[in-house]
């Protein structure tokens, strides 16, 4: 308790000088200090306390941006369950099914590289309502869609504002948080992303029982969320931060008033004050080529971008995507309870979220990014293996029915390679798990449900009918499987899954913040596309278990680069969070002294955040 209760006279500088001394020196200091300096809490693990409405008025405040992550969650997660539903009712292609769900992600990824400038130019305000309009109208246009080329344009349009929300909403928060807290509110959005996905998968469950038409309330329910956020948004301030930058003193001040309540914010006014106009000096030109010709804010891009890339790389969304074959695989034959699955995959991924949410102020980013990798390349061995098994055991084609179009199907000797040719899939009968009367037949090419003839062709309920199996092979191992499945989802949600977003929402410096989350958030959705769209040729040429291994060794490398080029960023105001990166890229793993930096309380409150930088592409 005496540790509490010290009231450390230090003023900024004097934090700002511990925060840029490097190497053993600074050791020695930080150990003789770490007494004075009071963690960040107030309680044991707690976060420190803070006028309360000011802490309320915040919470608020998130809640409605982070409606911007619920709307990406739930238009990404939606489109699955709706998918089963459509390609029925508008006799879809394979094609025009990739087409529906990626041209959202494409449409994403441009959007959030735009976002950029939209966000420098109208401010983080305009633009989650913009955004927030988008999801509207996007919903509107699905739900009432007549026909495919419509449905297009919608998920086109609801892709915009994914992209959008997806950069703006967390420098947003990052902005409008006083740096204690920061961290934790900016995960919030991520708990959100995953939320809507867990929200999508459960409405997809729900309306999968209404047959025709169930699609449009899948698809139209984000409205709803869209619109609340967007009426929200009319009575909610614009950052202070930008509005400085926008030479908007007056606003800029009684918006920080607001968002910081009763207490006193001269301090951290004059701050943002002083840095905006140093930051104006040096202004001029485009912000992305001034990003790459200053030292600190491209090795900050970098190391943002690379975040973002490792998130996708480690197999995140084939997973989220391609979790109903897998666990079809796992024995899971009926569609009702596949979906249902389904929505217990996103479950753990939302509440391992919650987790990160818990965890990001305690142990620091740069720990979390770390642990979270560690165990998300084991539970990737797992699954790794649990399909090298599967793959080995894998039953024999056993019948060879002569085929009329001479297909390649039939020339298979076992369901593993069979399933690995998107033409061919496996007819067989079973008994006590035991596999007999198998084939290889080629699929329907209207509907994966059935083989084009023979046996399979007809699929009813009736269990007289042999079974089917598209994309996936009866195995006993899928025990494996699902626990490698469960695994992965419980280490990726907390650290992988929200570090990417929280940690580019506080590296950059103020005229730097809405380009480089663009570009990055831009990184995250192209490997997005890139990663799902290949998912299923991938693991034609490499199989499945070859695909797990592959995202194993990404994985390996995102962990060295992660332990060697990410700095701790807790607690600092977002002004140090620049000095960081002064020195040579991925230098941090060995300079310990600007990773352990605490808080330090001054005269007793916790001290005020400010930016040294400036204005915002112009
Ligand atoms: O942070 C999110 C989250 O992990 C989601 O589950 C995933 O689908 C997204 O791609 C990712 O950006």
């Amino acid at each position: 308790s005496s540790r509490r209760n010290v009231t450390v006279n230090h003023d900024e500088d004097s934090l700002k000088h511990m925060i840029s001394m490097g190497g053993r020196r600074q050791k020695a200091v930080d150990d003789e200090e770490r007494t004075l300096i009071v963690p960040p809490s107030s309680s044991g693990g707690d976060l420190p306390d803070q006028d309360a409405s000011a802490t309320g008025f915040i919470y608020v405040l998130a809640f409605f941006s982070a409606l911007g992550g619920f709307l990406f969650g739930y238009d990404t997660g939606v489109v699955s369950g709706a998918m089963l539903l459509l390609k029925e009712e508008m006799n879809l292609s394979t094609l025009w099914q990739e087409l529906l769900v990626s041209s959202t992600v494409g449409a994403a990824a441009l959007s959030a590289l735009s976002g950029g400038f939209l966000n420098g130019w109208l401010g983080r305000r305009v633009c989650i309502l913009l955004a927030s309009f988008i999801f509207a109208v996007g919903g509107v246009i699905l739900s009432a869609a007549p026909d495919k080329a419509v449905l297009l344009v919608g998920r086109v349009t609801v892709g915009l504002g994914i992209g959008i929300a997806s950069m703006t909403v967390p420098v947003y928060i990052a902005e409008v948080s006083p740096p204690n807290r920061r961290g934790q509110l900016v995960t919030i959005n991520s708990l959100f992303i995953t939320g809507g996905q867990f929200i999508a998968s459960v409405i997809d469950g729900v309306f999968s029982y209404m047959g025709r038409g169930g699609w449009r309330y899948m698809l139209g329910l984000s409205v709803l969320p869209a619109v609340l956020q967007f009426v929200g948004f009319l009575f909610l301030p614009e950052s202070p931060r930008w509005l400085l930058a926008k030479g908007r003193s007056q606003e800029a001040r009684r918006a920080l008033s607001r968002i910081r309540g009763d207490r006193g914010v001269d301090e951290e006014y004059a701050a943002i004050r002083t840095s905006v106009e140093k930051e104006k000096k040096g202004a001029g030109g485009l912000v992305i080529s001034r990003i790459l010709s200053h030292g600190p804010t491209r090795r900050a891009l970098i190391v943002g971008c690379s975040l973002q890339m490792f998130q996708q790389l480690a197999g995140i969304n084939t997973v989220m995507y391609y979790s109903a074959t897998i666990l079809q695989m796992a024995g899971v034959r009926d569609v009702k309870q596949a979906i249902w699955l389904t929505a217990a995959t996103s479950a753990t991924n939302f509440v391992f979220t919650l987790v990160g949410v818990w965890l990001v102020e305690r142990v620091g980013r740069r720990k979390l990014t770390l642990g979270s990798l560690m165990g998300t390349g084991l539970s990737l061995t797992l699954l790794a293996v649990g399909f090298l098994l599967a793959a080995q055991h894998s039953p024999p084609t056993t019948l060879h029915p002569v085929d009329a179009q001479n297909s390649t199907c039939r020339l298979y000797r076992s369901c593993e390679f069979c399933m690995l040719d998107p033409d061919c899939g496996f007819c067989y009968r079973e008994d006590d798990s035991r596999v007999y009367n198998s084939s290889c037949v080629p699929v329907n090419q209207a509907s994966t449900d059935n083989a084009a003839w023979g046996r399979c062709s007809n699929q009813t309920e009736a269990t007289a009918s042999p079974m089917w199996a598209y994309n996936y092979c009866p195995t006993s191992y899928s025990w494996v499987v699902i626990m490698g499945l469960i695994l992965y989802l419980a280490f990726f949600a907390p650290g992988m899954g929200t570090m990417p977003w929280t940690v580019n929402s506080e590296i950059y410096p103020l005229w730097a913040r809405s380009t480089g989350n663009a570009w990055s958030a831009g990184v995250n959705w192209i490997f997005n596309v890139l990663v799902s769209l290949t998912f299923l040729h991938v693991a034609r040429y490499l199989t499945y278990y070859g695909a797990f291994f592959m995202y194993t060794g990404l994985v390996a490398v995102g962990l060295l680069f992660v332990q060697g080029c990410l700095p701790e960023t807790k607690g600092l105001p977002l002004e140090d969070v620049e000095n960081l990166f002064a020195g040579r890229l991925c230098s941090c793993g060995s300079s310990s002294a600007t990773r352990d930096v605490h808080y330090v309380r001054v005269n007793g409150r916790g001290s005020h955040p400010s930016d040294s930088d400036a204005s915002d592409a112009e």
